[in-house]
């Protein structure tokens, strides 16, 4: 399969928060952002795989900034790294300030995909091949993420996790 760049799964959602998204400090819900980084997330995920995708996992987030009600959202989302089946998205969360128009990041977070057929069984997507330094960066990372989140999941063991061991040898 032919390899693809970040960038052609680049996906940009923006969006305002409205009341009905709001805790009561009117401050977007952790679970409305969750949720629309999914959405970008998996469109991502699909551009890249051109086929069905499913979250299989949630390896990080990280709420750094409310968001206010009445802020411009801006979700953005790539593939960073595919493996077989599985893709790596990295998503980048920026709120807008209204007097300034000046972004500034609110929120990152990494969901893991898998390409899936009708019968939903795992099917092989595209390499990524990075260009950028920060691409690269992401790239190269991708594999111990992978990693811990498959012994987080009990599904790999510590002692096969060979690219994680290495983080603390160092
Ligand atoms: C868009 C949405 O929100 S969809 C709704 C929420 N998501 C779902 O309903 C998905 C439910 N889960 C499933 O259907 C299945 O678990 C599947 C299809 C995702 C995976 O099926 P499995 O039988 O576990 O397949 P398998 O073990 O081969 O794993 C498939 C890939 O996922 C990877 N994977 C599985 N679990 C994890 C995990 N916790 N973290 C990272 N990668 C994982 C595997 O390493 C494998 O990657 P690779 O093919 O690139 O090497």
């Amino acid at each position: 399969m032919e390899a693809k760049h970040p960038q052609d799964s680049r996906t940009v959602m923006t969006d305002l928060v409205l009341p009905s998204e709001t805790n009561p400090l009117k401050n977007l819900f952790g679970g409305e952002l969750l949720a629309r980084m999914d959405r970008a997330a998996s469109i991502a995920a699909r551009r890249h795989s051109r086929r069905i995708v499913v979250t299989v996992s949630v390896n990080h987030v990280a709420f750094k900034k409310t968001v206010p009600l009445g802020s411009v959202v801006t979700v953005e989302a790539s593939i960073s790294r595919a493996f077989n089946s599985s893709m790596e998205v990295v998503i980048d969360v920026w709120i807008e300030d209204r007097e300034s128009g000046i972004r500034s990041r609110a929120n990152d977070a990494i969901y893991t995909f898998v390409a899936v057929d009708e019968s939903g069984s795992p099917v092989p997507v595209p390499p990524i091949e990075p260009q950028t330094d920060l691409e690269k960066e992401r790239f190269d990372a991708a594999l111990r993420r992978k990693q811990l989140s498959l012994v987080l999941a009990g599904k790999m063991k510590p002692q096969e996790a060979t690219e994680l061991k290495a983080l603390f040898m160092e």
